[in-house]
């Protein structure tokens, strides 16, 4: 196994003072919103399973925030992954604490997408591990914790729908069987407002811009007021207005404590929220840490990244090898 260069194998990775502080002000469970995730009663699968809600509820009682924070949401251990005959991962190693925001980066192919669509269970892995809230993913069952948005996707399905109609799917994890409640309706509602699209929740989404489709798809992983956001390539196609918003938009969740995996090709406005940064290579780790600074790598042979979605000219990462 082509194990990740030695930066990943180091287990203490540096993390902000502000990252930890905001760990430790998530275990104030005060700082979720009431009807969050924190706040609420499992579903009968979860209560089953025994996993993440208990180990999480018990986390909490425990009162100890050096405990929590120092558990990872998610552990990636030896993760190799082949697509068709091609091996795409190769034993990488990283995690993400409570309360971080961490970027995975790297070149176009370089197995981003796979490392977090394996992350989400999408994509078997062929050796290796990978836990979530500190359950193995083959018994995680608790999928109302975790938003995620897909790369290049569209909100739009074929059927008519509007802005809430998408949204509110969302949601379906944390809704009772039956109806949903006021409560469900009002965090819908709040992930709406979140993506400033108030104005727009009765429209149907075939008549929103790119940028606005994509904070659609961002307001559905918010509706459910996951703890774990998952990102891949959030700004991608975005345009600047819809960029700004989406990062104000992950910085109040942030500030409240969410953590945060997403998969970028520019750090670009989010950069003041990255705490590390993960970079792959040929799906291997060979970077675990600060995030690389863009200025002056830009100047680099060979640190154009071509994004295939997006039309035009190459993006630059100076990320990149
Ligand atoms: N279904 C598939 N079958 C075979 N190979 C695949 C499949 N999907 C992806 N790959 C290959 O796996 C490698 C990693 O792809 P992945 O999408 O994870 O990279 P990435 O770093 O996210 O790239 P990008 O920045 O272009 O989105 C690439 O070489 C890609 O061609």
């Amino acid at each position: 196994m082509n194990r990740p260069a030695a930066v990943s194998e180091v287990p203490e990775m540096a993390i902000s003072a502000e990252s930890a502080q905001r760990a430790a002000a998530r275990q104030d469970a005060t700082t979720r919103p009431a009807t969050g995730a924190g706040s609420e009663p499992r579903d009968g699968a979860d209560a089953a399973s025994g996993d993440g809600a208990a180990e999480r509820t018990r986390a909490h009682d425990a009162g100890d925030p050096g405990k929590t924070a120092a558990a990872p949401v998610i552990a990636v251990r030896g993760a190799t992954a082949t697509l068709g005959s091609r091996p795409v991962l190769r034993g990488i190693d990283f995690h993400v604490r409570s309360g971080e925001v961490v970027a995975l980066l790297g070149a176009n192919g370089s197995g981003k997408s796979t490392a977090v669509r394996s992350v989400i269970g999408q994509i078997p892995l062929t050796a290796g591990e990978i836990s979530l809230f500190s359950t193995p993913l083959r018994r995680f069952r608790d999928w109302s914790r975790v938003g995620y948005v897909p790369q290049r996707t569209t909100a739009e399905s074929g059927v008519p729908a509007t802005v809430r109609e998408v949204v509110s799917a969302g949601r379906l994890s944390r809704t009772r069987l039956g109806w949903p409640t006021k409560a469900d309706r009002a965090a819908v509602g709040r992930a709406i407002e979140l993506v400033g699209l108030a104005d727009r929740a009765k429209d149907s989404v075939s008549a929103l811009s790119g940028g606005q489709h994509q904070r659609v798809l961002i307001a559905r992983a918010l509706a459910a007021e996951p703890e774990l956001l998952i990102m891949d390539e959030p700004m991608a196609g975005v345009d600047l207005a819809s960029q700004e918003i989406l990062a104000a938009t992950l910085r109040e969740q942030v500030a409240a404590g969410t953590t945060v995996l997403l998969v970028l090709h520019e750090l670009g406005p989010l950069e003041p929220l990255i705490d590390r940064a993960v970079v792959l290579r040929d799906g291997c780790v060979t970077h675990d840490g600060p995030p690389p600074r863009a200025v002056g790598q830009h100047a680099l042979p060979g640190h154009d990244h071509v994004h295939p979605h997006a039309a035009g000219e190459p993006l630059r990462t100076g990320l990149l090898t």
